[in-house]
């Protein structure tokens, strides 16, 4: 199997913490051994235990107080300097020490958008992991659900997301989170519409002239929406973390993208009790 991995990523406040503590709740309960990295340096708390943690290394907190910079400055030359301090990483995730290791990692990244669509600094840690331990990794991009009720926070976000596609060139998958908030406000079938978006929803919503201020400005709206309908690049996974069923959905989609199991073998039964208890009668 090798190394897998999930880098989560999204805005600030998406629900990439959450997600990964709902992840690795669930995957626990399956008895589907994951550790944990967490590579925010801002973070405060978390719900699970970390197996590795970039505040080891270096924290926000630190950076502020001893350059004096503001929060997002602080955040890059934390990632900066993870990216020159790599076998720290290395060290961390254990892959000197065990090179073949079969593991699954979720990594929590921050959220800061640039990191995803402008700064090197991610392509950097991404093709590390490949070249040092063989990792096959899949980006898990998050984007707020409650976005589906304005078009043009909507179609910003695909375009964050295409962005981050385009720049990681990793196999990946676009998360639309916190569907418990909106789940029982938004008819199944328009949901539908949301996954796959196309140009035509940016028409549908603004339906009537009235609704622009000028024509340019539409002009610039529907190129925009247009090409993100031409890459037809951008889809999304609805997930609610109430919903053990939508975690199973959403794991199954990244356990394809990173072949996650498939050169595992059938397990035979242990004995003849587990034949006789379990097996036979059912199937
Ligand atoms: N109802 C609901 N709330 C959520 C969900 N996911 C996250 N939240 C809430 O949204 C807020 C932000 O969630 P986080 O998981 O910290 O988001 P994040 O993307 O890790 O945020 P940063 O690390 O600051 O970028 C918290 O108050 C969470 O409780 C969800 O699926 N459903
Ligand atoms: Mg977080």
């Amino acid at each position: 199997m090798g190394r897998k991995c999930q880098l989560v990523m999204g805005p600030a406040g998406s629900g990439k913490s959450t997600y990964c503590a709902t992840l690795m709740a669930h995957l626990e309960a399956a008895r589907r051994p994951a550790k944990l990295l967490n590579l925010d340096p801002a973070a405060e708390h978390f719900e699970y235990d970390c197996t590795a943690d970039v505040r080891d290394l270096i924290t926000l907190a630190d950076v502020a107080d001893e350059l004096g910079y503001g929060p997002n400055g602080a955040l890059v030359y934390c990632m900066e300097y993870l990216a020159e301090n790599l076998d720290w990483l290395d060290d961390a995730m254990g892959c000197d020490a065990n090179p073949d290791a079969d593991e699954y990692w979720i990594v929590d990244c921050p959220g800061q958008i640039e990191l995803y669509t402008h700064f090197p600094i991610m392509r950097t840690i991404i093709a590390h992991l490949h070249r040092s331990a063989a990792f096959t990794i899949c980006g898990v991009y998050c984007m707020e659900a409650a976005f589906v009720t304005d078009p043009f926070k909507f179609f910003s976000g695909c375009l964050s997301a295409m962005s981050a596609m385009v720049q990681l060139e990793i196999p990946h998958v676009n998360v639309l989170t916190k569907m418990d908030l909106i789940k029982d406000q938004i008819d199944p079938a328009r949901l539908e519409r949301y996954l796959w978006p196309d140009a035509s929803l940016m028409d549908e919503w603004t339906e009537g002239e009235g609704k622009w201020a000028s024509s340019k400005w539409k002009g610039l709206n529907m190129a925009v929406t247009q090409l993100i309908d031409s890459y037809s690049m951008v889809s999304f996974i609805p997930l609610d973390i109430t919903d053990e069923e939508s975690i199973g959905a959403l794991l199954l989609q990244i356990d394809h993208a990173v072949q996650y199991g498939e050169d595992l073998e059938p397990e035979e039964p242990k004995d003849e009790f587990d034949m006789e208890d379990g097996g036979g009668d059912e199937y």
